[in-house]
């Protein structure tokens, strides 16, 4: 008589190949860790909502938030670490530019500019940033559940089509925002002469940054759509070793 692994589909011996490469332990710590991220950016949500609510204004809500985004995003780092190791076939470089850019605008230009942070390109991208990361990790934590339905599936990949482009205006707004008061304050610069006889420029930086985006957001969006094929459409992607 044949095996249950035998009598089935194509696709469920690919996902019960998958599940005994990752092993029991890997499983167990990404559940907890998917649904500790999912609960971390609920909480967000409903933090301004409430505020929202009852402010009537978006000004202040960042520094009301603050603690809960700067906590949860920066936990976002072990993501890179997770690739690292294998336990989730994801690149390192994507996983590592998407996660060092978002806390990059977290400490090194919201958090560090007061002027800027009831900027409403800061409430777009954190808005953004929110609504994906709910979907994200529970599509995470459902699909290691056995249990994903339908809707986190399609959310999952077919948001960042207009959530991707959206969360860039946001951060993109808020570094210009920025600007003019990292050049008034020379913060975070380094100008000659000094003892290690090197200068750098924030303000320049910052520029820098900002135009980075131009070939890497690209490179992320359309691994997002290939993922979409794969997953959504069951297209077989072959893609170069990282
Ligand atoms: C220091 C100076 C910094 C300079 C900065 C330069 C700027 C560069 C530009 C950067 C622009 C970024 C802008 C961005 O911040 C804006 C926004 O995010 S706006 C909001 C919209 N965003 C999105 O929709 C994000 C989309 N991106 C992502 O989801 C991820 O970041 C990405 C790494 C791109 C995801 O890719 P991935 O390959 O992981 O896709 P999958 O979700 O399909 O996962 C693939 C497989 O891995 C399994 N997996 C992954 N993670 C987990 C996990 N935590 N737990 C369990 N399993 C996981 C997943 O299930 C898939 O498995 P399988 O292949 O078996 O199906």
């Amino acid at each position: 008589m044949a095996s249950g692994e035998e009598d089935g589909t194509v696709e469920e011996k690919e996902t019960n190949n998958k599940k005994r490469t990752k092993g029991t332990i890997a499983t167990a710590w990404l559940t907890f860790y998917n649904i500790a991220m999912t609960a971390g950016w609920l909480v967000l949500a409903v933090a301004m909502v409430r505020y929202y609510l009852q402010k009537g204004t978006h000004k202040g809500l960042y520094r009301n938030i603050a603690r809960t985004l700067k906590f949860f995003q920066t936990f976002a780092l072990l993501e890179v670490g997770h690739c690292a190791i294998g336990i989730v076939r994801t690149s390192v470089i994507v996983t590592g530019v998407q996660v060092c850019s978002r806390i990059f605008m977290v400490w090194f230009v919201t958090n560090s500019i007061r002027q800027i942070q009831n900027e409403e390109s800061v409430i777009l991208f954190v808005v953004v940033w929110t609504i994906t990361e709910i979907t994200r990790y529970s599509f995470y934590t459902f699909n290691l559940l056995n249990h994903l339905p339908y809707f986190i599936k399609w959310a999952r990949y077919n948001m960042f089509i207009v959530m991707y482009p959206l969360g860039v205006i946001g951060e993109l707004l808020t570094i210009h925002a920025s600007l003019p008061y990292v050049r008034r304050s020379g913060m975070y610069s380094l100008r000659l002469p000094n003892k290690y006889n090197v200068s750098f420029d924030y303000y320049y930086f910052l520029i820098i940054v900002m135009l980075s985006y131009i070939p890497l957001f690209p490179q992320l969006y359309f691994h997002m759509l290939r993922q979409r094929r794969r997953v959504l459409h069951g297209e077989i992607i072959v893609e170069k070793d990282e």
